[in-house]
């Protein structure tokens, strides 16, 4: 007898919290919706005026004795998207294996000469953006060349998609980066983890439950946003893990509002401002290289948001609304590549569907 109203509280509990769970997913549904709209606005027409390379010239710069595979992802990526031409800037040793993978990269073997600022630096006014990263590696003479790179594109404000170890690059020296508006970093678990100890968590000066220091104000320091601290200026700490959009938002304020997007189970992307969520249906799959194809992708895409302007998108951060452009096809990839291949899904098989997934998300 006890039970009986008891299990009715519980069903009516389940009930409210089903149709909350529902609203929200319709919701969510809704925004997708939205912001996959204002990617179709970005996407520049085809056009029979159009003279090569309007479309998008894109260098990525990465690729070393050991990674081959990934600065290849991204480059294919980039034209399969739809730009005109795809530069590499590797290591010598990686230069013609990345050229007997396909003859439609511009490959150059420049990275690890003495002059590879020099060497790059040439071609920056011919590009339209960069990918920084992929298949870089972590050694540390190619890194100092490509800390150079991002100077001196930042001096020309060259929009840069900064991925895998150029933002192992960008962890230890988060200064090359900080406040620029034209970059977009796409960190995976890993990496993002990385980047907020580095930019976010190491500053826990202001604490309650410590002796408060003040910590002086400056570049590089993000707002507060513990909520137990009175300070109003910075307080730092570990990762919430229950938190992934409060973590990506101040990763990005941290950063100058800079553009982050963290990859995962849903990808979660902010400019400090505002936070978006791309939960496109992807697969199970996680084979190595779809964040290759990611930033590749997200390459174009900048460029495209830019060139289209705020008018474009609504009010909404160009950069943001690329990025959700980016997310939402790789994982349209990842889901029709799964549909035909299954366990054995690769990413040259996700490659291979850019075409269609991007017909079935923005020529609709
Ligand atoms: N074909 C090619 O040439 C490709 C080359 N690539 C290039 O490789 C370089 C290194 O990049 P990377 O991504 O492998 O990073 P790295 O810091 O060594 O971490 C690896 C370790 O982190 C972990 N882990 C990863 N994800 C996680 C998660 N979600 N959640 C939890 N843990 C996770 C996992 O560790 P484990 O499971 O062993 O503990 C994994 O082993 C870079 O240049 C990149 O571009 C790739 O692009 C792929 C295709
Ligand atoms: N658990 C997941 N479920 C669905 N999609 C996921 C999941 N994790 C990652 N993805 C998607 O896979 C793509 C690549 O993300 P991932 O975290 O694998 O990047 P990565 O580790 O940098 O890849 P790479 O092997 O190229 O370095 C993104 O589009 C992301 O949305
Ligand atoms: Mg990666």
């Amino acid at each position: 007898m006890a039970l009986g109203p008891r299990c009715g509280a519980i069903r009516a509990c389940r009930r409210v919290l089903e149709r909350a769970f529902s609203l929200r997913k319709a919701h969510s549904i809704k925004d997708m919706e939205n912001t996959l709209q204002l990617v179709r606005n970005i996407i520049p027409p085809l056009s029979s005026t159009k003279h090569k390379g309007q479309d998008g010239r894109i260098g990525v710069v990465g690729g070393c004795q050991e990674y081959t595979g990934a600065p290849y992802f991204a480059a294919i990526s980039a034209l399969k998207v739809g730009a005109d031409l795809s530069h590499v800037f590797c290591a010598s040793a990686a230069a013609p294996v990345i050229k007997a993978y396909s003859p439609e990269l511009i490959v150059h073997p420049v990275l690890d000469s003495p002059n590879a600022v020099h060497e790059v630096e040439k071609w920056l006014p011919r590009l339209h953006a960069l990918v920084v990263g992929p298949g870089l590696g972590r050694d540390d003479a190619l890194l100092r060349n490509v800390q150079g790179i991002l100077e001196v594109s930042k001096a020309r404000d060259i929009p840069v998609v900064i991925d895998a170890d150029g933002l192992w690059l960008v962890a230890q020296q988060p200064a090359l980066i900080h406040g620029y508006r034209k970059a977009v970093l796409t960190p995976n678990h890993v990496e993002f983890s990385r980047l907020y100890d580095a930019v976010v968590s190491q500053w826990t000066p202001w604490r309650v439950d410590a002796s408060p220091v003040r910590p002086e104000e400056g570049e590089g320091r993000a707002p507060c946003f513990c909520p137990a601290c009175p300070c109003g200026h910075t307080c730092k700490g570990p990762m919430d893990s229950d938190d992934s959009h409060g973590s990506v938002l101040r990763l990005s304020q941290a950063l100058g509002n800079v553009t982050v997007v963290q990859k995962g189970e849903r990808d979660i992307l902010s400019n400090g401002q505002q936070v978006l969520v791309c939960s496109q249906e992807g697969s199970s799959r996680r084979c190595g290289g779809q964040g290759d194809l990611l930033s590749g992708s997200l390459g174009v895409l900048v460029h495209w948001a830019l060139l289209a302007g705020p008018q474009k998108t609504n009010g909404s951060s160009p950069l943001l609304v690329a990025a959700f452009g980016a997310c939402s096809l790789t994982r349209q990839c990842n889901h029709q590549a799964f549909q035909k291949h299954g366990r054995s899904t690769t990413t040259s098989d996700m490659i291979a569907e850019v075409g269609a997934a991007f017909s079935k998300l923005f020529e609709t």
